[in-house]
Order: structure tokens, then sequence, then C-alpha cells
């Protein structure tokens, strides 16, 4: 009887801040690290359904650069990228499209189904809300079918958080002319919390926030600013996919989003932590 009381007293002790986020909106980015990561997957998937359950709304973004990265080796495709972003030929975009827009897609929504949610999967083979153009880096150099989304379909996102059901993104965009674009899954996830006017950005990925030294856990910096990220990014400390995903971190503050959050996905119920702690896990970035 104790321990039935215990879990009433928790369940009480959360009713604060189920109320304080109940029908506020969090976009998640779900990395292609956690995505390859299948114990950390199901307590993501089982956060996320908690957050639905209780009228949080939660966004699903995801990403998958390691199973793209697996399958164009398979097809004996050296994976090349430039400032974190890969560079997408034809027979790189076919493949990105079968593991993102297909694979990946359908196997989050049918766990979050098969979990006991409820979700959809909102791709080009059903109903796409990512528009864009293709991406031309500042130094010129041509990443092929690669997108910045420009546009994005809020009203078909609201449609399903008004339904509670959880929407799941691959990062992927329409261009003209029906055009299909890859989109690096930072800047996706940073768009659609900039057009939903999101509460929370989350990025889960497989460190545990910004580090001074990216292979010492130890030194994550808790809280950066702008001006301290773009020095960290132009020091070579902020490196690879960590450069996208602190540049959309940038991006999104100031334009609706409140909070942006880079978090570690393979700690236990890090996306709760982070909703109901004060302090929060893993790095906030903001603007000052
Ligand atoms: N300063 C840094 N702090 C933490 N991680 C960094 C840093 N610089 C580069 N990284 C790298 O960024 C990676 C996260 O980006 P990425 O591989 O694209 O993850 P995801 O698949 O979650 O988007 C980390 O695994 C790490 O190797
Ligand atoms: C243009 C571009 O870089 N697209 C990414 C899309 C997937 C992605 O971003 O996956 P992660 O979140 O796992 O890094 C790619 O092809 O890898």
């Amino acid at each position: 009887m104790q321990e039935a009381i215990a879990k009433a007293d928790t369940l009480i002790e959360a009713m604060g801040w189920i109320r304080k986020f109940r029908g506020k909106t969090t976009v998640i980015k779900l990395g292609g690290s956690v995505l390859d990561d299948e114990n950390a997957l199901l307590h993501i998937l089982l956060d996320v359904i908690f957050m639905e359950t209780v009228g949080m709304k939660p966004v699903l973004i995801h990403g998958g650069g390691k199973a793209i990265n697996r399958a164009l080796q398979a097809a004996r495709i050296e994976p090349q990228f430039v400032r974190g972003r890969r560079v997408t030929d034809d027979a790189t975009l076919e493949i990105v499209e079968r593991v993102l827009a297909g694979e990946l897609n359908v196997f989050l929504t049918e766990e979050i189904e098969r979990l006991g949610g409820r979700a959809m999967n909102l791709s080009f083979s059903t109903t796409n809300v990512l528009f864009g153009k293709p991406l031309t880096l500042d130094t010129g150099e041509d990443l092929g079918h690669v997108g910045t989304v420009t546009d994005v379909d809020r009203s078909v996102i609201e449609g399903l958080l008004y339904t509670d059901q959880v929407p799941v993104i691959p990062s992927m965009c329409e261009g003209e002319g029906g055009r299909h674009l890859n989109v690096n899954a930072d800047t996706a996830a940073m768009a659609v919390a900039q057009a939903l006017g999101a509460e929370k950005l989350v990025f889960l990925s497989d460190v545990n926030g910004v580090r001074r030294d990216k292979d010492d856990p130890e030194t994550i910096i808790h809280s950066l600013n702008e001006q301290e990220a773009m020095e960290l990014i132009d020091s070579g400390v902020i490196d690879s996919g960590m450069i996208p995903k602190v540049q959309a971190c940038l991006d999104t503050l100031g334009r609706g989003v409140k909070k942006v959050h880079i978090i570690d996905g393979r700690l236990r119920h890090s996306l709760l932590l982070e909703i109901y702690t004060s302090q929060g896990v893993g790095t906030e970035i903001y603007k000052t």
C-alpha cells in the first residue's frame, strides 16, 4: 500500500508541470545517433507518448545520417560532407529518400502506435509538409540535391496536434517542380519550430551537450550565448554534425521559439527531465 501511495504522490507532484506545458508545442529532433540505439529510442518514444497522453504537444522531426551512411556503403557510395551537410547526387538522393522518408519515418510512426500512442507520418508518400529550395553555401560549393526549408504547412501539423496525434516528419522537402531535396535534420527541425512558434525545441543527440573538448563529457557547457557559440564554431571546438545543430539553435531563437536545448537522448527520460527540472539537462543556447 505504501508503494502505491508514493506513486500517487509522484503523480500529484507532476501535476504542476503537466499543467504548465499542457497545450504547448515541443519540437523534438531525433538524430541518427539515437535512432541507432534501440534502448534509448524506446525510452524516448515512451516519453513522447507520455507527453501526448497528458496533453503536451510533441512534434517529431527525424534525421538518420548513420542509417543513410550504412545504406550508401552497401551501395559502394562513399559519403561526402561539407560543413556537416551531405553532398547529395542522384544516386545518393534515392538512398536518402528510401531510408529517411521511407523506412525510418514509417518505423518511428509504427513504433509509437505499437507502444500505445497515436502518430501520423508526414512524408512524400502521405502528406508532405516541408517545402523549400536548393541550399547554396556561402563558400559557393555545390551540394547537389540539398535543400533548405522555406515554407511549412502548419495547418496539417496543427490539425494532428489538435486530434492528439504525434506528427512524425522526415528531413526532406519539396522544391520547385516537385523536386525532392535532402535537408539537414537540425535545420528542418528549426524551420518547423519557428513555423509553429513552439515553446521548446529539443535536439536529442548522442552527446550530453556542447563540450569544450568534444571527447570529454566533463567539459559540457550548460549555457551558451550567441557570441560564444560563433567563436566556438570559428575556433573549431564545435565541429562536424554539431555545427548545423548550433547554427539551427541560433537561427531559431528570437523567432518565436522560447527555449532551445541540445540534450543526450541516451540518458533515460532526458526529454521529461528537460521539461520538468528547472535547470534542465544538456546545453541551453540563448540569445543575448
Ligand atoms: N564541441 C562539441 N561538443 C559535442 N559534440 C561535438 C562537438 N563538436 C563536434 N561534435 C560532434 O557532433 C556529434 C553530434 O552531431 P551528429 O553526429 O550530427 O548527431 P545527430 O545524429 O544526433 O544529429 C557528436 O557525436 C560529436 O562527435
Ligand atoms: C543535407 C544533409 O546533410 N542531410 C542529412 C539528413 C539526415 C540528418 O540530418 O540526419 P542526422 O540528424 O542523423 O544527422 C543527411 O543526408 O545525412
